[in-house]
């Protein structure tokens, strides 16, 4: 069995690369029952959310390239972490083969995370971003804010990247790392006037109250959102989902577990039937995307076992040569 590092799965990966990869992984699917979702209480400090990530190829579905895989991650995600200087989200990839269940790989779960979750979105913005989107504003400045720049960077002509964040020290560190590998990033302090200049928003952040006022976006822009992961956590406001046409990753996983689609669904100012599409109809070009330069749309992220399973299988194959 391979057990592989952040560094080697950084070797391994390209942001194009993977973005590929789960477009066909969304076109084909996978067998992915409901995930644990587990919260573990501390008597010292907010509780943990423990989440059980199973996933295996679909030996039914016509035309699987995936090959024979099953996989499970295990993730924590601790919000208190962030206090004393480590990333909220911590986990593990273990890929087994699909046949005998002999283990292949175990992946730094962190690592494979930040780079499935990022190119979801990029995947996303791929089908849902103006064709000419040059300036991304990146909100959060944690694990995940230099992949989701970068991922975006990918799919279309991002110019210039702008970096809020609550601490501005870490926004500030971000843009200055993304600099040094020749991206053109800058930390920002007003993140009220920079939604109204963005063409993509993308937000990874643990906030429980909408950061993300859909009063303010631009006609044309696309917001990514990624970091509300329980019903009671949001990032973007009512003003913004009215506003927006919107898509999910999954539907199962975002109307139950993403506050920014649960409280909009409960208080109505959501329909069911007003979620566009998800990554599946996407990429099987089942639903549109973007249909004209003027209007807003909104992609939530949960993260799907799927991606976490393809992103495992193409680290494994580029690693066990
Ligand atoms: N959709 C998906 O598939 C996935 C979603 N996620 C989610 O994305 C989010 C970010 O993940 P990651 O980058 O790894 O996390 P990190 O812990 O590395 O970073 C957290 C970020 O959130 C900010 N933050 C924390 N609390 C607040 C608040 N109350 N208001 C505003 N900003 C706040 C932090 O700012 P500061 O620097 O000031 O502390 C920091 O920028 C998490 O919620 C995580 O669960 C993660 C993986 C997959």
């Amino acid at each position: 069995m391979l057990t592989i590092s952040a560094a080697e799965v950084d070797r391994a990966l390209t942001f194009p690369g993977l973005v590929e990869t789960l477009r066909t992984a969304f076109r084909e699917g996978a067998v992915q029952p409901i995930r644990h979702h587990h919260t573990v209480e501390r008597p010292d400090g907010a509780a943990s959310t423990l989440l059980l990530m199973p996933a295996w190829t679909d030996f039914h579905a016509a035309g699987s390239s995936a090959g024979g895989h099953v996989g499970v991650k295990i993730v924590t995600v601790s919000p208190d972490n962030n206090a004393i200087g480590k990333p909220a989200v911590m986990g593990l990839y273990l890929l087994l083969n699909g046949a005998t269940g002999e283990p292949e790989a175990l992946i730094d779960g962190q690592r494979l995370t930040q780079w499935r979750t990022a190119c979801a979105s990029a995947l996303a913005a791929s089908y849902l971003a103006r064709d000419d989107a040059s300036r991304l504003l990146v909100v959060g400045a944690g694990a995940l804010s230099p992949f989701l720049a970068k991922a975006h960077c990918a799919v279309r002509p991002v110019k210039t990247i702008r970096i809020w964040n609550r601490t501005q020290a870490n926004a500030e560190k971000v843009a200055a790392d993304l600099r040094a590998e020749g991206f053109a990033a800058s930390a920002a302090s007003d993140l009220d006037a920079e939604l109204g200049q963005a063409d993509i928003v993308s937000s990874a952040t643990i906030t429980t109250t909408p950061l993300i006022k859909g009063a303010l976006l631009r006609p044309g822009t696309h917001v990514d959102l990624v970091g509300g992961f329980t019903p009671m956590m949001r990032e973007s406001d009512d003003d913004a989902i009215r506003l927006a046409r919107v898509y999910v990753d999954t539907r199962a996983g975002a109307t139950k577990e993403a506050g920014d689609i649960v409280q909009p669904l409960a208080s109505g100012v959501l329909k069911p039937e007003a979620i566009v599409a998800d990554l599946h109809e996407l990429a099987r070009g089942q639903k549109k995307g973007r249909e004209n330069a003027g209007e807003i749309t909104l992609f939530k992220s949960v993260g799907a076992a799927l991606e976490d399973l393809a992103a495992g299988i193409a680290v494994y194959k580029a690693l066990k040569a």
